[in-house]
């Protein structure tokens, strides 16, 4: 009887009971569809699970995922609906494995992130040191700077001495870290960036498993990896502390204890928690390591994949070197040097790349809790059940993309922005669209403006591309890059 009503759930009750839930199948009670959800797609499509759910039942259908009840959605219409119905009919939620790891399970960041005042004030800390005024004022040409010193690095693996290459999607993740944790919290993180590592690998099966804490688990290896990070976080905001203390009293404004007025996310949050009584050491330490997280997989990801089309479409990328260069050029004749805002900000067709490439990327899942019953086309979305906006495939609509699969960065050019709006939600939309999508597209165009004006580079070998379901590059995307001059 259990295992009927587990597989035939019916409506709440209340007025809603006349209507009918989505289509779809429950699956195996508790179990669900979750092993189906991993089945992985050849290529860049979309994967099997959702390709032949949408087929079979529409754009919006129900099934079960990690003991959870939930209805998928590629429908950009109902999509976009969702995200801007934050606190009204849903609310944020994370799987229970997934909110463990973020610290949105026990610690006060839940209540933050769910109470939208306090959201907005840590969000605009966040925003108020990777936004883009930050971007505007010295932060493109730090990104310039630190991108060069990585490249350069990249180029000193001689051929001859390194055959193997250099592993793009891993060294990008290396030198997206670098650059955020010092920008966040002014710390290297090469004594972390491995236990990062070590989390992704276990991250995406353990990001859907059941929260189980017993060794040999996926879930357990996420876990002791996101201590050992958590544990360097906390001595640096200990550390932190004592310095600042030295310098003058606690009481003093962080702005005020530093050289030039500028500081960073760190002093700000402490500052926050002195003055607001807000966050508390931990939630500072989930904060900062959620945001790294953020940095990690995202970043490199994007930028593994317009590399590896941009391998494949020598023309595309001869237009990439002649749109840098001309920005050089420019700039030559009027004796500025580094990237300045505006450089940035004309740089339409590297901005298509990042953008095809966003497109391409797609991400797993944007997931929301109906708070309310939700109704859509005449069916009705329980209120306590999961909803999944699917990014990939509203990004793989033919209907709005012609020829998705394929790398095309000029049809950014007639893509106006109510399409977009819609159908391309690489960070999400509403009150929860991502704090740092213009931090991250400036970090993408500054890499490829000077990997592009500065180096070449030539592929050594690249794993097949698929998903399952987050994008993969098979055994890795190898390169050798040299600088031109050399
Ligand atoms: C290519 C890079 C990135 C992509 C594709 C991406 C994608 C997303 C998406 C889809 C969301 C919405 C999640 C939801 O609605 O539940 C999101 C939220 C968020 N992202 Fe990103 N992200 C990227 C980079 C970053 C970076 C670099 C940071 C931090 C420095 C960051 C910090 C955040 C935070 C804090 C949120 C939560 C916002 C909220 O709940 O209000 N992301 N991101």
């Amino acid at each position: 009887h259990w295992a009927y009503k587990w597989s035939n759930p019916k409506p709440t009750t209340g007025p809603s009971t006349s209507s009918q839930l989505p289509p779809g199948s429950m699956g195996w009670p508790l179990i669900g569809e979750t092993f189906q959800f991993f089945a992985r797609s050849d290529s860049l499509e979309v994967p099997p699970f959702l390709r032949e759910r949408t087929a079979k039942y529409g754009k919006i259908f129900k099934t079960s995922l990690a003991g959870r009840r939930v209805v998928v959605s590629s429908d950009p219409d109902f999509n976009h609906y969702i995200l801007q119905q934050e606190g009204k009919l849903v609310e944020l939620w994370y799987l229970d494995s997934f909110a463990e790891i973020i610290g949105q399970s026990t610690t006060s960041l839940k209540e933050a992130w769910n109470a939208q005042e306090l959201h907005k004030s840590l969000k605009k800390s966040v925003y108020d040191h990777i936004g883009v005024e930050r971007l505007k004022g010295k932060l493109v040409g730090r990104m310039e700077e630190m991108v060069g010193r990585t490249l350069d690095g990249w180029a000193g693996r001689a051929e001859a001495e390194d055959p193997g290459g250099v592993e793009v999607k891993r060294a990008c993740s290396k030198m997206v870290m670098e650059l955020s944790s010092n920008i966040l919290f002014g710390h290297d993180p090469t004594k972390f960036h491995q236990h990062l590592s070590d989390m992704f690998e276990s991250f995406t099966r353990g990001l859907l498993s059941f929260p189980l804490k017993i060794p040999g688990t996926t879930f357990h290896a996420c876990l002791q990896s996101q201590k050992k990070i958590l544990r360097i976080i906390t001595d640096v905001i200990e550390e932190r502390r004592r310095r600042l203390e030295e310098t003058a009293p606690l009481e003093t404004p962080a702005v005020g204890r530093r050289d030039g007025g500028e500081i960073d996310l760190l002093d700000q949050l402490i500052d926050d928690a002195r003055t607001k009584g807000f966050p508390d050491d931990k939630g500072i330490s989930y904060l900062i390591f959620g945001l790294l997280f953020a940095n990690a997989e995202t970043i490199p990801s994007v930028l593994t994949l317009a590399l590896s089309f941009l391998d494949d479409h020598p023309l595309l990328l001869h237009q990439l070197v002649k749109e840098n260069e001309e920005i050089l050029r420019s700039r030559g004749s009027t004796g500025g040097n580094g990237l300045t805002w505006k450089e940035y900000k004309s740089m339409n067709f590297t901005m298509n790349v990042i953008n095809e490439a966003l497109r391409l990327n797609g991400s797993v899942g944007i997931i929301r809790r109906t708070i309310e019953d939700v109704h859509i086309n005449g069916y009705v979305i329980p209120k306590g059940w999961t909803i999944a906006v699917m990014p990939t495939a509203v990004h793989m609509n033919p209907d709005v993309y012609q020829d998705p699969l394929s790398f095309n960065p000029s049809r950014w050019k007639d893509i106006g922005g109510s399409t977009s709006t819609k159908n391309f939600i690489p960070f999400g939309g509403g009150m929860r669209t991502c704090v740092g999508a213009e931090y991250s597209k400036a970090l993408m165009a500054v890499f490829l403006h000077v990997l592009v004006t500065k180096y070449r580079w030539k592929k050594v070998k690249r794993g097949r591309i698929y998903r399952a379901p987050t994008l993969q590059f098979g055994d890795g995307y190898f390169i050798h890059i040299s600088r031109k001059n050399d």
